[in-house]
């Protein structure tokens, strides 16, 4: 069988996720954490592109791990188009799309970017798979209340399906015949309710539901407008507020969940308040959630960084349990995801999709 070599890349809010994959043998993992101030110094995402890149080349070369041997570079997908779920090669339409934040600015959408002037560089094939912007809401979840605004899909897909995959498989069922309401606890946070295989309703984590680390999720609206007109903040300073400069970073000034933990464990009341605040909104929106399947649950899965912690995750599970029994599977498994995206499309076991 013909070895494939493929550089997987996740750019996170607060971290840039590579792997380097043998077939599906993963040979090279690393975390490569940001700080918020070394972000915060870029106006948009993409202009994070070289700074990010210099980050994992360097890596690479520290690794031993010369870029001519690569195959293939698959990217966590960004806000793109809605789209389904699969393997896409990376054109330039994409990274178009990409580079303006078609949906929003998020670092995911890096990923096509940086998975695209690689390719080009090293004359080998670029790729996504299950993009934030997978899309399989219906149409009763896209109602928003005004008629000039519809609810989107935007979510941690990548893992959150991968995620659901494992605990069905695990529990010796598919996917494809359970409900699950799966929740990825990250520097944004997805709440998500599946239903045999389709993931019907999100909220978009960008704008909606609990807040996190760094987002606020849903805020109370005419106050928001008032914020909006006050003159205080351009529209740029307020997108960031919302979505880089939100949630526990702006009551706590850090996004790092870890810190948060330690200050509580030093007697902190108000690092311990909003702890406690995003526990109480993740919790209830997973409540909700559990209305869109009517109650018909099989399982509760929280995953994504946080999930490491067992404060938060005992904190949620004593909200919910009363819905239906909670799977912890901390961390993601995007990277793996990626790559067996890649190897699917290489090996023919499955047809790449074109973005247009
Ligand atoms: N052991 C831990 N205990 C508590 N929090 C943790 C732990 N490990 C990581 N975290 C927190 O998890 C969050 C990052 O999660 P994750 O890696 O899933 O997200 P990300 O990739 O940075 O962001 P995104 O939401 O954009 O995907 C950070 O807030 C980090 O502090
Ligand atoms: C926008 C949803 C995905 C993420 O927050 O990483």
């Amino acid at each position: 069988m013909k070895n494939y070599r493929i550089l997987a890349v996740n750019p996170g809010s607060t971290s840039t996720k590579i792997a380097v994959f043998d077939n599906s043998e993963c040979i090279l993992k690393e975390t490569i954490e940001h700080n918020a101030a070394e972000l915060n110094k870029f106006s948009r995402v993409a202009d994070q592109y070289e700074y990010r890149l210099k980050v994992i080349t360097d890596s690479l070369v520290k690794k031993g791990i010369p870029m001519e041997t690569l195959d293939a570079v698959i990217g966590r997908g960004g806000l793109l188009k809605p789209m389904e779920s699969g393997t896409y090669r990376v054109n330039e339409k994409m990274v178009e799309d990409l580079k303006e934040g078609l949906q929003g600015e998020h670092p995911s959408n890096l990923g096509g970017i940086i998975a695209f002037n690689l390719g080009q560089d090293y004359q080998i094939p670029s790729y996504i798979v299950d993009p934030v912007a997978v899309d399989e809401m219906e149409d009763i979840a896209r109602i928003s209340g005004l008629k000039e605004l519809s609810r989107r899909s935007l979510s941690h897909a990548l893992n959150i399906k991968a995620v659901g995959r494992k605990v069905a498989k695990d529990a010796g069922r598919s996917y494809f015949d359970c409900n699950f309401i799966i929740v990825h606890l990250g520097g944004g946070i997805s709440v998500t309710a599946h239903r045999k295989g389709r993931m019907i309703d999100v909220n978009n984590a960008n704008s909606e539901g609990p807040f996190s680390p760094e987002r606020t999720g849903t805020l109370p609206v005419s106050e928001l407008v008032q914020l909006c007109y006050s003159g205080k903040y351009t529209y740029d300073e307020m997108k960031r507020k919302i979505t880089r400069e939100g949630g526990v970073y702006s009551y706590l000034g850090t996004k790092d969940m870890r810190e948060v933990e330690k200050r509580i464990e030093k007697g902190d009341r108000e690092a311990e308040l909003i702890l406690e605040a995003m526990v109480y909104q993740i919790a209830k929106e997973i409540g909700a959630m559990a209305t869109t399947l009517k109650g018909d649950v099989d399982k509760i899965i929280l995953t994504g960084g946080i999930a490491h912690s067992r404060t938060v995750t005992a904190k949620i599970i004593e909200r919910v349990e009363f819905i239906a029994p909670v799977v912890v599977v901390p961390g993601e498994e995007e990277l793996e995801s990626l790559a067996l995206g890649a190897l699917r499309v290489l090996m023919g076991e499955e047809e790449e999709k074109t973005y247009s």
